[in-house]
């Protein structure tokens, strides 16, 4: 089978969350990033995590032991938004497609991924529209083409991140498709300390 990469973008501030930071906070008794991590690695065959360099080993401890191989690209330039970052990440992955997501989504759903991955064949990106946004952050994107829309989008200072996808051939995966496939809880985020608490009740 063709090889699939993840990408975890995680080079934010946190700022809603606080400390410890939201990558590392501990929910139901796991790092965030370790649930994001292990629910992709059950569908990717190497992962790529983009984040600055202050906060690689904090993550490198959360993600210790994991079951697939894993590779920091950490920001040259940090706090230069998430178009930046996905940018990064993407520069790193060595297969053809990658899925792309953000580093607070503890209920990413595995089969949503695999049906996103099978509709961005032979297509730039794979866009889930669960309502009214698109999620760049929850997207598979083909690597060379995403990484030159990221490298255009950056040309202007804080592009929106849905700004790269404009200029790439995708492929929108609206609610009602993304249902048939999976749940949409995939896309909820966790922020704040109240997200914690919520989904900590949910996990445990
Ligand atoms: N590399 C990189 N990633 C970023 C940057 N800003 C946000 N992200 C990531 O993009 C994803 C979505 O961003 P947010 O949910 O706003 O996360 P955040 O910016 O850390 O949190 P707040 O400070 O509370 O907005 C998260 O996984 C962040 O880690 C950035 O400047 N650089
Ligand atoms: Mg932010």
């Amino acid at each position: 089978m063709t090889r699939r990469s993840g990408v975890i973008v995680a080079g934010g501030r946190s700022v809603r969350m606080g400390e410890p930071e939201k990558t590392v906070v501990s929910v139901a008794g796991t790092p965030l990033i370790r649930r994001v991590a292990d629910r992709l690695a059950a569908v990717t065959d190497e992962l790529i995590v983009n984040c600055r360099d202050d906060q690689r080993e904090a993550i490198a401890e959360a993600l210790d032991g994991l079951d697939v191989e894993t590779r920091f690209a950490v920001d040259d330039v940090p706090d230069r938004g998430p178009v930046a970052g996905i940018e990064r990440g993407l520069e790193a992955v060595e297969t053809e497609y990658a899925v792309v997501v953000a580093a607070d989504m503890p209920f990413l759903d595995p089969d949503l991924i695999t049906h996103l991955f099978e509709r961005a064949t032979g297509h730039d990106v794979a866009i889930p529209r669960p309502d009214e946004w698109f999620e760049p952050l929850h997207a598979v994107y083909r690597a060379e083409p995403a990484v030159e829309a990221c490298d255009r989008a950056l040309q202007h200072e804080n592009p929106r991140i849905i700004e790269p996808i404009s200029s790439l051939d995708r492929v929108v995966v609206a609610r009602d498709e993304l249902l048939e496939y999976g749940s949409l809880d995939s896309f909820d985020s966790v922020d704040t300390p109240e997200d914690v608490m919520w989904a900590d009740g949910r996990l445990s």
